[in-house]
């Protein structure tokens, strides 16, 4: 890889019991491009997402963030470096409108703590602003119509949920986004919007990393694609390699039709 990676994850390792979830997994990602993992189910793909967000804790490993070791580092204070994820399932508040989940993501910009805002609430008023104009802007470059963002977010089609999801995340201005399976539950024409979306935003020079099933999705857009199984990195390097390698296809490509079999 020749750019300097934004993120680099050396020899992750997470256990649950006996369980080795995450086994030594190392790989980086770079600036400006959509890095697939890919694997079969229970192979460890959102462990290792809930590893570089901090939600868990790893039992092994190092994660550096533009050369800085957030390995210790807490949810938020990742998600304030640049760190931000999407859900398998979108998770909206469900009563607060579309702005208001978006602007949720757009909370590292608060400046303000309670104390300065009892005292000055004219600050507080100004943050919001500020905040519902990046939640306006992340809407907008998600392509959700406008009509719909006063509306509670759990009136969404969920095609539209997916992409709220993403523009929560973008509000953050993260320097990386990981994507938890964005394309289950999307038809066909919603997917090619889908990867469309995510091929632009790589574009503006974020490190994407895409957890996926759709393989024809994952092939086309993404310049590395790295293969987890048994929470092992079983391989790594470029769709057309992966696609030809005889040990992916055994372990992973090749399963559906030995399921169809
Ligand atoms: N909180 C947990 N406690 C115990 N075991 C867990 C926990 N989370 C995950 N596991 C186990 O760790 C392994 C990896 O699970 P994980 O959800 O990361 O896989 P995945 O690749 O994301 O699967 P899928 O494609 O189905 O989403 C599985 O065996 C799973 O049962």
């Amino acid at each position: 890889m020749i750019s300097v990676p934004v993120l680099s994850l050396s020899g992750l390792t997470k256990r649950f019991g006996g369980i080795q979830a995450v086994s030594g997994v190392s790989f980086d990602l770079a600036p400006g491009a959509i890095t697939a993992v890919i694997g079969p189910n229970g192979a460890g793909k959102t462990t290792l997402i809930n590893l570089i967000t901090g939600v868990l804790s790893l039992n092994d490993g190092a994660i550096r963030l533009e050369g800085a070791d957030i390995t210790n580092e807490p949810v938020h204070r990742r998600a304030v470096a640049g760190v931000a994820r999407t859900y398998q399932t979108p998770q909206m508040a469900a009563g607060m409108s579309v702005l208001r989940n978006v602007m949720a993501g757009a909370y590292r910009f608060g400046r303000y703590g309670l104390l300065s805002t009892l005292l000055r609430p004219w600050t507080i008023i100004t943050e919001n602003e500020e905040m519902a104009e990046r939640a306006a802007h992340a809407l907008r470059r998600v392509s959700v119509p406008e009509e719909w963002w006063h509306q509670p977010a759990s009136d969404l089609p969920y095609g539209l949920q997916r992409r709220v999801e993403i523009a929560r995340a973008l509000a953050q201005d993260p320097k990386v986004i990981l994507l938890d399976e964005p394309a289950a539950g999307l038809n066909p024409s919603e997917t090619a919007d889908l990867a469309r979306l995510l091929t632009d935003i790589a574009a503006d020079g974020r490190a994407v990393l895409l957890v996926e099933h759709d393989m024809p999705m994952v092939m086309s857009i993404s310049s590395h694609v790295v293969v987890i199984n048994f929470g092992r990195k079983l391989a790594e390097g470029t769709p057309a390699q992966i696609l030809t390698n005889p040990e992916v296809i055994a372990a992973y490509l090749g399963s559906d039709e030995e399921e169809a079999a």
